[in-house]
Protein backbone atom coordinates (compact mmCIF):
# COMPACT_ATOMS: atom_id res chain seq x y z
CA UNK A 1 0.00 0.00 0.00
CA UNK A 2 1.57 3.23 -0.88
CA UNK A 3 2.52 5.43 2.06
CA UNK A 4 -0.33 8.27 2.67
CA UNK A 5 0.85 11.83 1.92
CA UNK A 6 -0.22 14.41 4.23
CA UNK A 7 -0.67 17.66 2.11
CA UNK A 8 -0.01 20.47 4.43
CA UNK A 9 -2.46 23.08 4.49
CA UNK A 10 -1.39 27.05 3.90
CA UNK A 11 -1.55 28.99 6.99
CA UNK A 12 -2.67 31.65 5.38
CA UNK A 13 -5.27 30.56 2.94
CA UNK A 14 -8.77 32.45 3.80
CA UNK A 15 -10.26 29.40 4.36
CA UNK A 16 -7.87 27.77 6.95
CA UNK A 17 -7.97 31.11 8.90
CA UNK A 18 -11.90 30.82 9.22
CA UNK A 19 -13.21 34.13 7.03
CA UNK A 20 -16.43 34.19 6.18
CA UNK A 21 -17.64 32.98 3.47
CA UNK A 22 -18.94 36.28 1.78
CA UNK A 23 -15.05 37.57 2.02
CA UNK A 24 -14.21 35.07 -0.08
CA UNK A 25 -15.84 35.69 -2.76
CA UNK A 26 -14.18 39.62 -2.40
CA UNK A 27 -10.89 38.52 -2.22
CA UNK A 28 -11.04 35.87 -4.86
CA UNK A 29 -12.62 38.65 -7.09
CA UNK A 30 -9.99 40.72 -5.52
CA UNK A 31 -7.34 38.35 -6.90
CA UNK A 32 -5.59 38.07 -3.13
CA UNK A 33 -5.17 34.31 -3.64
CA UNK A 34 -4.26 34.37 0.33
CA UNK A 35 -4.05 36.55 3.58
CA UNK A 36 -1.19 38.53 3.91
CA UNK A 37 1.03 38.48 7.03
CA UNK A 38 -0.73 41.05 9.04
CA UNK A 39 -4.18 39.91 8.00
CA UNK A 40 -3.86 36.47 9.15
CA UNK A 41 -2.51 37.62 12.32
CA UNK A 42 -5.17 40.31 12.69
CA UNK A 43 -8.04 38.00 11.63
CA UNK A 44 -8.47 35.90 14.59
CA UNK A 45 -7.96 38.61 17.42
CA UNK A 46 -10.33 41.15 16.04
CA UNK A 47 -12.64 39.24 13.38
CA UNK A 48 -13.00 35.49 15.11
CA UNK A 49 -12.08 37.23 18.12
CA UNK A 50 -13.00 40.52 20.09
CA UNK A 51 -10.02 42.18 20.82
CA UNK A 52 -8.71 45.41 20.44
CA UNK A 53 -5.49 45.01 18.12
CA UNK A 54 -2.21 47.69 17.93
CA UNK A 55 -0.74 47.07 14.42
CA UNK A 56 2.31 47.85 13.06
CA UNK A 57 3.35 46.76 9.68
CA UNK A 58 5.27 48.08 6.39
CA UNK A 59 3.75 50.24 3.96
CA UNK A 60 1.43 48.26 1.67
CA UNK A 61 1.27 45.18 3.91
CA UNK A 62 -2.73 45.22 3.73
CA UNK A 63 -3.53 46.59 6.57
CA UNK A 64 -6.91 48.13 5.00
CA UNK A 65 -8.29 44.86 4.73
CA UNK A 66 -7.04 43.58 7.75
CA UNK A 67 -9.29 46.04 9.35
CA UNK A 68 -11.73 46.35 7.15
CA UNK A 69 -12.75 42.42 6.81
CA UNK A 70 -13.05 42.21 11.08
CA UNK A 71 -14.89 45.24 10.66
CA UNK A 72 -17.56 44.34 8.52
CA UNK A 73 -17.73 40.45 10.18
CA UNK A 74 -18.71 42.13 13.28
CA UNK A 75 -21.63 44.38 11.43
CA UNK A 76 -23.10 41.55 9.73
CA UNK A 77 -22.63 39.09 12.47
CA UNK A 78 -25.42 41.20 14.58
CA UNK A 79 -28.52 39.22 15.05
CA UNK A 80 -30.46 42.75 13.97
CA UNK A 81 -29.49 45.75 11.22
CA UNK A 82 -28.05 48.83 13.11
CA UNK A 83 -30.50 50.67 14.31
CA UNK A 84 -31.74 53.63 12.17
CA UNK A 85 -29.91 56.63 12.85
CA UNK A 86 -27.26 54.61 14.63
CA UNK A 87 -23.38 54.22 13.74
CA UNK A 88 -21.81 50.95 14.26
CA UNK A 89 -18.69 51.68 13.16
CA UNK A 90 -16.22 54.28 12.87
CA UNK A 91 -12.63 54.71 10.71
CA UNK A 92 -10.82 57.66 11.29
CA UNK A 93 -7.74 58.30 8.47
CA UNK A 94 -5.73 61.45 8.26
CA UNK A 95 -6.52 62.53 5.03
CA UNK A 96 -9.25 63.09 2.49
CA UNK A 97 -7.04 60.81 0.31
CA UNK A 98 -6.49 58.21 2.56
CA UNK A 99 -10.45 58.21 3.85
CA UNK A 100 -11.54 57.91 -0.06
CA UNK A 101 -9.03 54.77 -0.82
CA UNK A 102 -10.55 53.01 2.05
CA UNK A 103 -14.21 53.93 1.28
CA UNK A 104 -13.28 52.76 -2.05
CA UNK A 105 -11.89 49.12 -0.50
CA UNK A 106 -15.11 49.15 1.93
CA UNK A 107 -17.49 49.75 -1.32
CA UNK A 108 -15.56 46.79 -3.31
CA UNK A 109 -15.43 44.62 0.03
CA UNK A 110 -19.19 44.74 0.75
CA UNK A 111 -20.07 44.48 -3.02
CA UNK A 112 -19.76 40.87 -2.27
CA UNK A 113 -22.46 40.28 0.65
CA UNK A 114 -25.66 40.28 -0.51
CA UNK A 115 -27.69 42.26 1.54
CA UNK A 116 -25.00 45.16 1.61
CA UNK A 117 -24.84 45.19 -2.18
CA UNK A 118 -28.95 45.27 -2.78
CA UNK A 119 -28.74 48.87 -0.92
CA UNK A 120 -25.76 49.89 -2.19
CA UNK A 121 -27.49 51.68 -5.63
CA UNK A 122 -29.40 54.04 -3.70
CA UNK A 123 -26.59 55.92 -1.85
CA UNK A 124 -26.04 57.43 -4.88
CA UNK A 125 -29.38 58.69 -5.26
CA UNK A 126 -30.00 62.12 -4.02
CA UNK A 127 -33.75 61.63 -3.69
CA UNK A 128 -34.28 58.13 -2.81
CA UNK A 129 -34.26 56.82 0.82
CA UNK A 130 -32.61 53.09 0.98
CA UNK A 131 -35.11 50.34 1.44
CA UNK A 132 -34.42 49.19 5.28
CA UNK A 133 -32.97 45.44 5.48
CA UNK A 134 -34.61 42.65 7.60
CA UNK A 135 -31.13 41.08 7.98
CA UNK A 136 -27.75 43.56 8.99
CA UNK A 137 -26.12 45.11 6.04
CA UNK A 138 -23.32 47.33 5.57
CA UNK A 139 -24.05 50.98 4.61
CA UNK A 140 -20.83 53.05 4.23
CA UNK A 141 -20.58 56.59 4.59
CA UNK A 142 -17.34 59.04 3.56
CA UNK A 143 -16.96 61.90 5.33
CA UNK A 144 -13.95 64.11 3.78
CA UNK A 145 -13.41 67.10 4.78
CA UNK A 146 -10.77 69.79 3.83
CA UNK A 147 -10.58 73.00 1.87
CA UNK A 148 -10.77 70.80 -1.25
CA UNK A 149 -13.79 68.68 -0.40
CA UNK A 150 -16.56 69.34 -2.85
CA UNK A 151 -19.18 67.52 -0.32
CA UNK A 152 -20.67 70.21 2.54
CA UNK A 153 -21.30 69.36 5.93
CA UNK A 154 -24.70 69.81 5.76
CA UNK A 155 -24.88 67.39 2.58
CA UNK A 156 -23.09 65.06 5.05
CA UNK A 157 -25.89 64.98 7.17
CA UNK A 158 -28.17 65.08 4.67
CA UNK A 159 -26.85 61.63 3.28
CA UNK A 160 -27.03 60.07 6.44
CA UNK A 161 -30.46 61.48 7.45
CA UNK A 162 -31.67 59.94 3.91
CA UNK A 163 -29.65 56.78 4.07
CA UNK A 164 -28.68 55.89 7.94
CA UNK A 165 -25.28 55.08 6.75
CA UNK A 166 -23.71 52.49 9.62
CA UNK A 167 -20.00 52.59 8.56
CA UNK A 168 -18.35 55.73 8.77
CA UNK A 169 -15.10 56.68 6.96
CA UNK A 170 -13.79 60.55 7.54
CA UNK A 171 -11.18 62.74 7.96
CA UNK A 172 -10.45 63.98 12.13
CA UNK A 173 -12.24 67.70 11.23
CA UNK A 174 -15.48 66.48 9.30
CA UNK A 175 -16.02 63.89 11.68
CA UNK A 176 -16.59 66.12 14.80
CA UNK A 177 -18.70 68.34 12.68
CA UNK A 178 -20.87 65.66 11.75
CA UNK A 179 -20.63 63.71 15.56
CA UNK A 180 -22.08 67.24 17.36
CA UNK A 181 -25.36 66.50 15.17
CA UNK A 182 -27.79 65.50 17.81
CA UNK A 183 -29.40 63.76 14.61
CA UNK A 184 -26.50 61.02 14.68
CA UNK A 185 -26.38 58.37 17.76
CA UNK A 186 -23.71 57.04 18.53
CA UNK A 187 -23.89 55.30 21.92
CA UNK A 188 -21.75 51.99 23.29
CA UNK A 189 -24.59 49.73 22.79
CA UNK A 190 -24.85 49.94 19.19
CA UNK A 191 -21.10 50.79 18.52
CA UNK A 192 -19.06 48.03 17.54
CA UNK A 193 -15.56 49.26 16.40
CA UNK A 194 -13.47 52.15 16.10
CA UNK A 195 -10.33 52.45 13.64
CA UNK A 196 -7.81 55.07 13.84
CA UNK A 197 -5.47 54.22 11.01
CA UNK A 198 -2.03 56.43 10.69
CA UNK A 199 -2.39 56.47 14.47
CA UNK A 200 0.13 58.52 14.78
CA UNK A 201 -0.84 61.36 12.90
CA UNK A 202 -4.35 61.18 14.39
CA UNK A 203 -3.17 61.06 17.71
CA UNK A 204 -1.39 63.97 17.34
CA UNK A 205 -4.55 65.91 15.87
CA UNK A 206 -6.94 64.46 18.51
CA UNK A 207 -4.74 64.68 22.14
CA UNK A 208 -3.53 68.29 21.19
CA UNK A 209 -6.41 69.96 18.97
CA UNK A 210 -9.57 68.16 18.64
CA UNK A 211 -10.45 65.71 22.17
CA UNK A 212 -14.17 65.74 21.40
CA UNK A 213 -13.84 63.42 18.75
CA UNK A 214 -12.14 60.80 21.19
CA UNK A 215 -14.65 61.45 23.57
CA UNK A 216 -18.06 61.29 21.12
CA UNK A 217 -17.74 57.75 20.40
CA UNK A 218 -18.53 54.90 22.72
CA UNK A 219 -17.19 51.07 22.76
CA UNK A 220 -14.91 51.77 25.64
CA UNK A 221 -12.77 54.53 23.64
CA UNK A 222 -10.86 56.98 25.79
CA UNK A 223 -9.55 60.39 25.06
CA UNK A 224 -7.82 63.07 26.63
CA UNK A 225 -9.07 66.58 27.34
CA UNK A 226 -8.22 69.84 26.39
CA UNK A 227 -5.26 71.24 27.93
CA UNK A 228 -3.84 67.31 29.04
CA UNK A 229 -2.54 65.72 25.49
CA UNK A 230 -1.69 62.50 25.83
CA UNK A 231 1.35 60.72 24.38
CA UNK A 232 0.78 58.27 22.03
CA UNK A 233 2.55 55.62 24.00
CA UNK A 234 -0.16 55.89 26.50
CA UNK A 235 -3.31 56.25 24.04
CA UNK A 236 -1.94 53.48 22.60
CA UNK A 237 -2.98 51.54 25.39
CA UNK A 238 -6.46 52.24 25.39
CA UNK A 239 -7.39 52.43 21.31
CA UNK A 240 -7.82 50.41 18.58
CA UNK A 241 -4.79 51.46 16.71
CA UNK A 242 -4.17 51.03 13.27
CA UNK A 243 -0.76 52.06 12.20
CA UNK A 244 1.48 49.34 14.20
CA UNK A 245 1.85 45.74 13.74
CA UNK A 246 4.21 43.43 15.80
CA UNK A 247 3.56 40.06 14.36
CA UNK A 248 4.12 37.70 17.31
CA UNK A 249 4.62 34.32 17.36
CA UNK A 250 3.33 31.61 19.88
CA UNK A 251 6.32 31.74 22.01
CA UNK A 252 6.27 35.41 22.01
CA UNK A 253 9.19 36.09 19.39
CA UNK A 254 8.71 39.57 17.55
CA UNK A 255 8.77 37.85 13.55
CA UNK A 256 8.54 40.98 12.00
CA UNK A 257 8.92 44.50 13.13
CA UNK A 258 9.81 46.72 10.22
CA UNK A 259 8.22 50.65 9.55
CA UNK A 260 10.07 50.48 5.74
CA UNK A 261 10.44 47.79 3.71
CA UNK A 262 13.52 45.82 3.70
CA UNK A 263 13.67 47.07 -0.83
CA UNK A 264 14.07 50.72 0.40
CA UNK A 265 17.29 52.13 0.23
CA UNK A 266 17.65 56.08 1.68
CA UNK A 267 19.84 57.94 1.13
CA UNK A 268 20.68 61.56 1.99
CA UNK A 269 22.94 64.66 0.90
CA UNK A 270 23.72 67.82 2.98
CA UNK A 271 23.84 70.75 0.70
CA UNK A 272 23.95 74.86 1.78
CA UNK A 273 20.80 76.36 0.67
CA UNK A 274 21.76 78.06 -2.58
CA UNK A 275 23.06 74.45 -3.96
CA UNK A 276 19.98 72.65 -3.11
CA UNK A 277 18.31 73.52 -6.51
CA UNK A 278 20.90 72.70 -9.01
CA UNK A 279 21.98 69.25 -6.53
CA UNK A 280 17.81 68.37 -6.93
CA UNK A 281 18.23 69.02 -10.70
CA UNK A 282 21.58 67.17 -10.83
CA UNK A 283 19.88 64.34 -9.04
CA UNK A 284 17.17 64.27 -11.78
CA UNK A 285 19.27 64.15 -14.26
CA UNK A 286 21.73 61.53 -13.01
CA UNK A 287 19.67 58.91 -11.11
CA UNK A 288 19.79 55.78 -12.69
CA UNK A 289 17.81 53.83 -13.62
CA UNK A 290 16.05 57.20 -14.22
CA UNK A 291 12.78 56.91 -12.16
CA UNK A 292 9.13 56.80 -13.57
CA UNK A 293 8.25 59.47 -11.17
CA UNK A 294 10.05 61.54 -8.35
CA UNK A 295 7.96 63.49 -5.46
CA UNK A 296 9.70 67.02 -4.25
CA UNK A 297 8.07 67.57 -0.78
CA UNK A 298 7.89 71.12 0.65
CA UNK A 299 7.10 72.36 3.55
CA UNK A 300 4.23 74.80 2.43
CA UNK A 301 1.38 75.36 0.24
CA UNK A 302 2.71 78.51 -0.79
CA UNK A 303 6.59 77.09 -1.68
CA UNK A 304 4.61 74.71 -3.69
CA UNK A 305 2.91 77.04 -5.68
CA UNK A 306 6.24 79.19 -6.03
CA UNK A 307 8.35 76.05 -7.20
CA UNK A 308 5.53 75.35 -9.76
CA UNK A 309 6.92 78.72 -11.63
CA UNK A 310 10.33 77.90 -10.71
CA UNK A 311 11.40 74.21 -11.26
CA UNK A 312 9.77 73.97 -15.01
CA UNK A 313 12.52 76.22 -15.86
CA UNK A 314 15.35 74.46 -14.41
CA UNK A 315 14.13 71.23 -14.75
CA UNK A 316 15.99 69.22 -17.68
CA UNK A 317 14.09 68.42 -20.39
CA UNK A 318 11.30 66.24 -20.72
CA UNK A 319 10.02 66.06 -17.06
CA UNK A 320 6.20 66.83 -16.33
CA UNK A 321 5.57 68.54 -13.26
CA UNK A 322 1.90 67.76 -11.19
CA UNK A 323 1.59 69.86 -8.06
CA UNK A 324 -0.54 68.91 -5.15
CA UNK A 325 -1.66 70.35 -1.86
CA UNK A 326 -4.66 70.78 0.30
CA UNK A 327 -5.29 74.49 -0.77
CA UNK A 328 -6.12 73.42 -4.32
CA UNK A 329 -9.50 72.67 -5.12
CA UNK A 330 -11.11 69.26 -4.99
CA UNK A 331 -10.79 69.45 -8.80
CA UNK A 332 -7.67 70.43 -9.29
CA UNK A 333 -6.44 67.46 -6.82
CA UNK A 334 -8.41 64.99 -8.80
CA UNK A 335 -6.93 66.11 -12.04
CA UNK A 336 -3.59 65.51 -10.09
CA UNK A 337 -4.25 62.42 -8.78
CA UNK A 338 -5.84 60.81 -12.04
CA UNK A 339 -2.68 61.92 -13.96
CA UNK A 340 -0.78 60.08 -11.02
CA UNK A 341 -3.15 57.06 -11.26
CA UNK A 342 -3.57 56.06 -14.79
CA UNK A 343 -2.08 52.80 -14.45
CA UNK A 344 -2.71 51.48 -17.70
CA UNK A 345 -0.66 54.00 -19.15
CA UNK A 346 2.21 53.86 -16.24
CA UNK A 347 2.63 50.39 -17.57
CA UNK A 348 2.80 50.86 -20.88
CA UNK A 349 5.45 53.00 -20.23
CA UNK A 350 6.85 50.89 -18.06
CA UNK A 351 6.99 48.08 -20.82
CA UNK A 352 8.02 50.31 -23.15
CA UNK A 353 11.26 51.08 -21.10
CA UNK A 354 12.27 47.74 -20.47
CA UNK A 355 12.47 46.79 -23.92
CA UNK A 356 14.82 50.07 -24.44
CA UNK A 357 18.87 49.99 -24.80
CA UNK A 358 20.71 51.86 -22.21
CA UNK A 359 21.15 54.48 -24.82
CA UNK A 360 17.79 54.31 -25.85
CA UNK A 361 16.59 54.92 -22.30
CA UNK A 362 18.50 57.88 -21.81
CA UNK A 363 17.12 59.71 -25.11
CA UNK A 364 13.83 59.00 -23.79
CA UNK A 365 13.61 61.72 -21.95
CA UNK A 366 9.62 62.39 -21.69
CA UNK A 367 8.43 59.75 -18.90
CA UNK A 368 9.70 61.19 -16.05
CA UNK A 369 7.53 63.57 -13.63
CA UNK A 370 7.86 65.01 -10.66
CA UNK A 371 5.03 66.02 -8.25
CA UNK A 372 5.66 69.26 -5.50
CA UNK A 373 3.90 67.87 -3.41
CA UNK A 374 3.02 69.49 0.50
CA UNK A 375 3.64 67.00 3.63
CA UNK A 376 5.33 68.74 6.82
CA UNK A 377 5.47 64.85 7.97
CA UNK A 378 5.88 61.71 6.87
CA UNK A 379 8.16 62.68 4.05
CA UNK A 380 9.98 59.05 4.86
CA UNK A 381 6.76 56.96 4.58
CA UNK A 382 5.39 58.63 1.27
CA UNK A 383 9.07 57.88 -0.06
CA UNK A 384 8.80 54.12 1.09
CA UNK A 385 5.66 54.17 -0.15
CA UNK A 386 6.88 55.48 -3.73
CA UNK A 387 9.46 52.76 -3.67
CA UNK A 388 7.55 49.83 -2.46
CA UNK A 389 4.57 50.43 -4.95
CA UNK A 390 7.68 51.10 -7.68
CA UNK A 391 9.18 47.55 -6.37
CA UNK A 392 6.06 46.09 -6.42
CA UNK A 393 4.86 46.93 -10.08
CA UNK A 394 1.29 47.80 -10.23
CA UNK A 395 0.16 49.52 -7.77
CA UNK A 396 -1.40 53.21 -7.23
CA UNK A 397 0.61 55.30 -5.43
CA UNK A 398 -1.75 56.98 -3.32
CA UNK A 399 -2.20 59.29 -0.10
CA UNK A 400 -1.64 62.73 -0.35
CA UNK A 401 -3.41 65.55 1.55
N1 LIG B 1 -4.12 39.45 0.64
C1 LIG B 1 -3.62 40.25 -0.26
N2 LIG B 1 -2.88 39.77 -1.28
C2 LIG B 1 -2.35 40.60 -2.23
N3 LIG B 1 -2.49 41.94 -2.24
C3 LIG B 1 -3.22 42.49 -1.24
C4 LIG B 1 -3.81 41.69 -0.21
N4 LIG B 1 -4.48 42.51 0.64
C5 LIG B 1 -4.32 43.76 0.17
N5 LIG B 1 -3.57 43.76 -0.96
C6 LIG B 1 -3.17 44.91 -1.79
O1 LIG B 1 -1.97 45.43 -1.22
C7 LIG B 1 -1.91 46.85 -1.44
C8 LIG B 1 -1.59 47.54 -0.12
O2 LIG B 1 -2.68 47.36 0.77
P1 LIG B 1 -3.05 48.48 1.84
O3 LIG B 1 -3.25 49.79 1.16
O4 LIG B 1 -4.12 47.94 2.67
O5 LIG B 1 -1.70 48.53 2.64
P2 LIG B 1 -1.39 49.31 3.96
O6 LIG B 1 -0.66 48.35 4.81
O7 LIG B 1 -2.62 49.95 4.50
O8 LIG B 1 -0.40 50.39 3.42
P3 LIG B 1 -0.22 51.91 3.90
O9 LIG B 1 0.45 51.87 5.23
O10 LIG B 1 0.64 52.46 2.81
O11 LIG B 1 -1.59 52.54 3.91
C9 LIG B 1 -3.25 47.26 -2.03
O12 LIG B 1 -3.09 47.45 -3.42
C10 LIG B 1 -4.15 46.08 -1.74
O13 LIG B 1 -5.17 45.96 -2.70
Amino acid sequence: MAPETKTKSDPRAWTTLGFPDWSLDAVSAMGFARATPVQASVWPLMGAGNKDVVVEAVTGSGKTLAFLIPLVHRILRLEEPTKKNHVAAIVIAPTRELAIQIHKTLVDLVAFHPASAAVAPYLSSDEEKRPSTSSPAIVPQLLSGGRGSAVSPAQDLSFFLRHSPNVIISTPGRLNDFLSSPHVHCPQSSFEMLVLDEAGELASIFFTRKPSVASSVGSGVQGGSPGNPRTIAEAEKDWLIFSKLRVKTKSGDVIEERKTPASLQMTYLITPPQKKLPSVVRLLQNLEPRPLRSIIFLSTCAAVDYFSHILPALLPEGFQLNILHGKQDAKEQDETRVARRDKKQRKREAERREKMTDAEKAEDMDLAQLLAAVRKENQMKYAADAQAKADGGDDDFEGFD
